[in-house]
């Protein structure tokens, strides 16, 4: 049995109804949702603001590398739309895998590039960190430390205080 937590971002087209259909693709393996946050573009500034949101999924079946297979069905049932000329560019639905506990619920450190965990960006994202605190207040990292301590400090902090939260948008709904 694994779990994982898996962080979704769209910044093209219909932004909340793309993250709602991921997270309706989800929906067997799914425990918790966070909220949705509208965040400025990292990496790649000429592009228009994601919404952001991360989901804890559990699956007693998975091993690690079925949350990859299962994030880019996602992607590709979404019919993903980017552009492949931007590393950082823009894209209708992004579903990355963040961090994946085992069954004695220990981290699975992996540096597979198919598959890196935890993600080997996520120390870097607030959008990832943020939203993630919403649904494990006490959450780690795997090799960083605690979710709070790295959005209050730098290189995070100033980008933690830009994302803002919607709480008038909620994932719950398939629409
Ligand atoms: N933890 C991970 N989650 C998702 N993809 C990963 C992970 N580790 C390695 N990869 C690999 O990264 C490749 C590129 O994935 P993707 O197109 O989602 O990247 P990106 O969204 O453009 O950038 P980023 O991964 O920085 O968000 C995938 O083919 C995948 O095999
Ligand atoms: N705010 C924000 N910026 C990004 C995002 C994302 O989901 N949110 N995803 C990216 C793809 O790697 C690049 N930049």
């Amino acid at each position: 049995m694994t779990r994982a937590v898996l962080s979704l971002g769209s910044n093209l087209g219909d932004r909340l109804g793309e993250l709602r259909r991921a997270v309706a693709a989800l929906r067997d393996v799914l425990v918790l949702t966070s909220g949705v946050y509208e965040t400025p573009p990292w990496g790649d500034p000429d592009q228009p603001a994601y919404l952001n949101a991360v989901v804890l999924v559990v699956d007693p079946a998975a091993g690690p590398r079925d949350w990859l297979t299962r994030a880019r069905a996602v992607e590709d049932a979404a019919g993903r739309v980017r552009d492949p000329a931007r590393r950082y560019g823009p894209r209708s639905i992004d579903v990355d895998v963040v961090t994946v506990w085992d069954d004695r619920d220990e981290p699975v450190l992996r540096d597979d590039p198919e598959l890196t965990l935890p993600h080997p960006r996520a120390h870097l994202r607030a959008f990832v960190l943020r939203p993630w605190l919403d649904i494990q207040p006490y959450g780690r990292l795997p090799g960083h430390g605690w979710l709070t301590d790295l959005l209050n400090a730098a290189p995070l902090a100033d980008d933690a205080v830009a994302l803002r939260p919607r709480p008038d948008m909620t994932l719950e709904s398939t629409g």
